[in-house]
């Protein structure tokens, strides 16, 4: 339902994993129709020049959200292409108020469009990004993952954790 938290899909993701001590720790909320929303505060650890967000933590931020969408879609994707816009400088300590929506899918193709806000989800436009991602089976992770990973991910006793581990939303 629109407003709902969608949770983290790995608890390792640098995006969205809450036992990730580096990560962004980005907590997605379905909007309406095939859209998300996230909020995302820059700290001292993500700077790129002085007191500012590094561009490079500031797509990390874009990306996961709008991977986020697989999960309205129930479809388990991954990122084949993503054009930034950097629109403002954004500061340490700022929140990055996120949205993502799906505009079109084609076959395998997702494509979909993120802005982040600053001072407010209804302030300026500071960064933005168009993406296609496009469809995969499950053995993408398999096949391609360290094993070491793949076999914790795994052996969660929690099937539920295991199932969004990959992706797939249960
Ligand atoms: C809840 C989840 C949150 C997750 C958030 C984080 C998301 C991520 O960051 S995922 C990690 C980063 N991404 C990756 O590692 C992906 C690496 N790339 C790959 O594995 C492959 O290149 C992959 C899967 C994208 C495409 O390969 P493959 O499955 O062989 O598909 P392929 O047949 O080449 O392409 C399918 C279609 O997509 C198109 N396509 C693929 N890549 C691109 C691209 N970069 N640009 C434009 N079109 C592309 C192809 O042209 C083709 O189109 P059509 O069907 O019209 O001919």
């Amino acid at each position: 339902m629109p407003g709902e938290l969608l949770g983290a899909h790995y608890d390792q993701c640098f995006g969205c994993g809450e036992s990730q001590p580096h990560g962004l720790h980005l907590a997605a909320r379905a909007g309406e129709g095939v859209s998300v929303t996230a909020e995302f505060t820059v700290q001292p650890a993500h700077q790129g020049a002085p007191g500012l967000a590094h561009g490079g933590v500031l797509v990390t931020a874009l990306d996961e959200t709008l991977g986020s969408l697989s999960w309205m879609l129930r479809i388990i994707a991954v990122t084949g292409r993503l054009e930034s816009d950097f629109l403002r400088p954004v500061p340490v300590g700022s929140t990055l108020y996120l949205s993502a929506r799906c505009t079109a899918v084609d076959g395998r193709k997702i494509y979909s469009s993120a802005e982040g806000r600053i001072g407010g989800p209804d302030g300026p436009v500071a960064v933005r990004a168009d993406a296609l991602f496009v469809e995969v089976e499950l053995g993408h992770f398999t096949r391609n993952g360290r094993p070491e990973e793949i076999k914790a991910a795994m052996a969660d006793p929690d099937q539920v954790k295991v199932a969004r581990a990959f992706e797939v939303n249960p």
